[in-house]
C-alpha cells in the first residue's frame, strides 16, 4: 500500500445527473507538489472540496496520514492535519495580519480548555502564529490592517492562516489567481519553501507556475483524469495536447 500522506481513491461526486468528479484517484506525498489542472468546469474545485470535507463524496475513499477520513467534517479533517486555502479570501479585513493569523492558530486549541490550560497554551499559540507569518514572508506587515495590504499579500496571509493550524498536507486552490508577475513569482518562491515539510495539492491555471512547481501533474477534463505523471510526460501526452494545453504551449515551453 502507498505511504503517500494524502490519497484519493476512486472518488466520485454527482450533482444530479452530472458527475463533477468521476472515479478520480491521486496521491500526494510529503515533499511533493501535485498539481491538478484542467479547463473551467473540469471538477478541480469539487475535488478540492471532497478532499477537505466541504462536500461528501458520492463514492470513493480519502486517506490522510494512513487514516480513512472519508465523510469527516472539514474541522475534523483539518485537525487531522489537512490545511486548505480558499479561492475567495477568507480574511477578517478590519483585523491586523497578526490578529488574523493568531485567530487561525487559536482555532486549533481544544474547546472548553480550562483557564490554566489556556494560559499554558498561550505561548504556543503565539509561537505558531509568529512562525506562520515568518514562513509566509509577512513579518514586516505583521501590524498592518489586512484590508490595506496588497492582493498578493492577502493571498500570502491566507497561506499564513492555513500554516498556523499546523497542517501536514495543504490544498491550495488557485493561490496565484489575480496576481501580477512580481506577486506570482513571490508566491512561487513561497510554495517552494513550503514543499519540503508538506504534501501539497495545487490547483492552478498559471501554467508557467505549474510547470515550475509540480513534481506530478494530474489533468482533469469533464470530471475525469485524462493524464497523470511527471510534467514532461504530461506535456508530451497527445490527449492533453488536444484537450487542454494545445500545441502552442508545448512548442513555447518545450
Ligand atoms: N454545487 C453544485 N451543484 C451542481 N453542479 C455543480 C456544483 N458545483 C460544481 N458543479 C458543476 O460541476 C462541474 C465542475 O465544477 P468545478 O467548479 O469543480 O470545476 P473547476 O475545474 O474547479 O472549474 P474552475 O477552473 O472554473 O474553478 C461544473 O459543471 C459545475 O457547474
Amino acid at each position: 500500500m502507498s505511504d503517500a500522506l494524502l490519497i484519493a481513491s476512486q472518488l466520485t461526486k454527482r450533482f444530479g445527473g452530472l458527475a463533477a468528479v468521476n472515479d478520480v484517484s491521486l496521491e500526494v506525498a510529503q515533499g511533493q507538489i501535485h498539481a491538478v489542472i484542467g479547463p473551467n468546469g473540469a471538477g478541480k474545485s469539487t475535488l478540492t472540496n471532497l478532499l477537505s470535507g466541504d462536500l461528501p463524496p458520492t463514492s470513493g475513499r480519502i486517506t490522510l496520514a494512513g487514516q480513512d477520513v472519508t465523510g469527516w467534517s472539514p474541522e475534523k479533517i483539518s485537525r487531522a492535519g489537512l490545511g486548505r486555502s480558499y479561492q475567495k479570501t477568507n480574511i477578517f479585513q478590519p483585523f491586523t495580519v497578526w490578529e488574523n493569523v493568531r485567530l487561525a492558530a487559536q482555532s486549533r486549541e481544544p474547546h472548553g480548555a480550562s483557564w490554566l490550560k489556556l494560559a499554558g497554551s498561550f505561548a504556543s499559540i503565539n509561537d505558531r502564529a509568529t512562525q506562520a507569518i515568518e514562513m509566509a514572508g509577512l513579518s514586516a506587515r505583521r501590524d498592518v490592517i489586512a484590508a490595506t495590504i496588497s492582493h498578493g499579500e492577502q493571498r500570502q496571509l491566507e497561506i499564513a492562516m492555513t500554516l498556523a493550524t499546523g497542517p501536514r498536507a495543504l490544498l491550495l486552490d488557485e493561490p496565484l489567481a489575480g496576481m501580477g508577475v512580481a506577486e506570482a513569482e513571490r508566491m512561487v518562491q513561497l510554495l517552494l519553501k513550503l514543499k519540503p515539510a508538506h504534501a501539497i495539492m495545487l490547483v492552478e491555471h498559471d501554467m508557467d507556475a505549474v510547470f515550475t512547481l509540480a513534481d506530478t501533474l494530474t489533468v482533469m477534463v469533464n470530471g475525469q483524469v485524462i493524464a497523470s505523471g511527471t510534467p514532461a510526460d504530461v506535456r508530451a501526452d497527445a490527449n492533453v495536447q488536444s484537450a487542454y494545453l494545445g500545441e502552442e504551449f508545448a512548442e513555447g515551453h518545450g
